[in-house]
């Protein structure tokens, strides 16, 4: 099948990355992977999905895959963007009842349910919103807070990709069906290019979530691949 290039970057060196539904070139220098809210709230037990009755037992691998991508990344020029989700520690930026947040998010709802958790999940300066352990932004990283599923609303990182020329985006992070779907079609629309590394992604839900969330993607929003393929096809530079 024929390769996916961007019709505005001819003259730049790019990485052949097999993917599905084809194989897609990319750029390493206007390319950023993005870490989607590696916090212990997605990917440690006792934190939020834990908590909220998700199974969160089988994403030290995913931690793992994520930090072999990022490592390879950053030594080949891709900038590395992390993001944490949460809110202030009274919970105003998660909106009042005018905001279907407060009626859909199951952080506020386990805390409405669980009073003496109230003002431990997903609020920042706390563990639950912290990254976890094993993923360590260096300098030169961006980390970037985010107050709703997808990485593009009220924050900065359109401006801050168009201001670093990136239209390519190789997603990682938890959970698939949720924020890293949400920002990964959010960058369709605003012309961005997307890629996720299934192995380096995990659901909030039944596998078929995830199997669902990636179906959607290399059919309607980006393409699919995995962090070995990646590292190799950096590595071929
Ligand atoms: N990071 C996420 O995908 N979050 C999913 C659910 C939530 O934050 O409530």
């Amino acid at each position: 099948m024929n390769t996916v290039y961007c019709a505005h970057t001819p003259d730049v060196p790019q990485v052949e990355l097999p993917a599905r539904p084809e194989p897609i070139a990319f750029p390493p220098g206007q390319t950023a992977l993005i870490v989607v809210d590696m916090q212990n709230a997605y990917a440690t037990e006792g934190g939020y999905l834990d908590l909220a009755g998700f199974d969160v037992s089988a994403t030290k691998p995913v931690i793992a895959k994520i930090h072999q991508a990022v490592t390879a990344a950053r030594a080949a020029g891709v900038q590395i963007i992390w993001f944490q989700n949460g809110w202030d520690s009274d919970y105003v930026e998660a909106g009042d009842a005018g905001s279907p947040n407060f009626h859909k998010s199951n952080a506020l709802k386990t805390m409405r349910k669980r009073p003496e958790l109230q003002g431990s999940l997903l609020s920042k300066g706390g563990w639950d919103y912290a990254l976890v352990d094993e993923l360590v932004p260096q300098a030169g990283d961006i980390v970037l807070p985010k107050s709703r599923y997808s990485g593009f609303y009220n924050t900065p990182l359109d401006s801050m990709l168009r201001s670093r020329g990136i239209r390519h985006l190789i997603f990682t992070g938890i959970a698939t069906n949720v924020c890293v779907e949400s920002t990964l079609r959010d960058g369709f629309f605003l012309e961005y290019f997307g890629v996720v590394l299934e192995d380096a992604t995990y659901q909030a839900g039944p596998p078929f979530a995830q199997q669902a969330a990636l179906f959607n993607i290399e059919t309607f929003f980006g393409w699919v691949s995995d962090v070995d393929t990646f590292c190799e096809s950096l590595n071929a530079r």
